[in-house]
């Protein structure tokens, strides 16, 4: 049960802990249901739904960062049903793109990122998800896809209860542009936020951009300092 509020977990900012609770139960249940949902899924559904995240993701990376060549970017390898990015990552490495992939080296601990290439030979990491190999360069994302298994319109992630992608981003300094990648049917009116979550940057599902954060981000990595002629579209809701 180490996905919910430990026991003895005691958070200096201070919430209720009967309410830490109930949200923490509240997440379990809902993980379930939304997961559940995703596995429904035909395989045509799931087909067709990579291709609209990838094609909306393509748009976001070339509007926000431009030329993305020798970046660092961090993608995920699926499990779960999650939509699987894996053609639209071959095509970032064959364009420059620096692809890395997420590791749980040590439990508890904020992830690990490592180089990917598409002839790397995936090896089983923790929870049995495809890692690159002990031997591939450690790396820092400029910019990560987040998986989403739930999402609100404030940014913030449900995903499988780990809290590894918080703990990740409360580690990284400066952060990298985090971008969560999920079904339009896995929003959420809120996730409850607790004080250890930290909001996405940019949420994108099969239709589009659903969240964009662009003023609160002043201590992180400025992607507008890289950004090659490409200017900001005000299209995001
Ligand atoms: N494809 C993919 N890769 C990814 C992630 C992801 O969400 N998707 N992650 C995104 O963060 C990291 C792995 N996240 C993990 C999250 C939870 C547990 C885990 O042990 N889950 C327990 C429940 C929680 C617990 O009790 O510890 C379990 O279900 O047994 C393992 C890895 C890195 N790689
Ligand atoms: N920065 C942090 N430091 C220490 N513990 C943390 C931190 N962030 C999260 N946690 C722990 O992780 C637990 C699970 O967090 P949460 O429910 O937000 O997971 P999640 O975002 O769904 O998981 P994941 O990112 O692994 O998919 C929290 O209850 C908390 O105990």
């Amino acid at each position: 049960m180490a996905g919910e509020i430990a026991p003895d977990y005691f958070d200096p900012l201070g919430v209720d802990p009967e309410q830490a609770r109930d949200v923490a139960r509240w997440r379990r249940a809902e993980r379930l249901r939304l997961r559940a949902e995703r596995q429904a899924l035909s395989v045509d559904a799931r087909v067709a739904v990579g291709a609209a995240l990838s094609g909306h993701l393509r748009d976001l990376l070339a509007d926000r960062f431009g030329d993305m060549r020798d970046r660092v970017f961090s993608a995920y390898w699926p499990i779960k049903g999650e939509p699987d990015l894996r053609p639209l990552m071959a095509d970032l490495h064959g364009t420059g793109v620096q692809v890395a992939l997420p590791l749980v080296e040590v439990k508890q601990a904020p992830l690990v990122f490592r180089r990917w290439t598409p002839e790397t030979r995936m090896v089983r990491g923790d929870w049995n998800i495809p890692v690159p190999p002990p031997e591939s360069e450690v790396v820092t994302p400029d910019v990560a896809l987040a998986p989403l298994v739930g999402w609100d319109r404030a940014g913030y992630r449900l995903g499988y209860g780990g809290g590894y992608f918080d703990r990740t981003l409360a580690h990284l300094a400066p952060r990298p542009f985090v971008i969560g990648i999920g079904l339009q049917a896995a929003e959420l009116a809120t996730i409850y936020p607790q004080p250890h979550d930290v909001p996405l940057d940019a949420i994108i599902t099969e239709e589009g951009v659903q969240v964009m954060r662009l003023a609160e981000r002043t201590e992180q990595h400025d992607p507008a300092e890289h950004t090659s002629g490409a200017t900001e579209r005000p299209q995001w809701r």
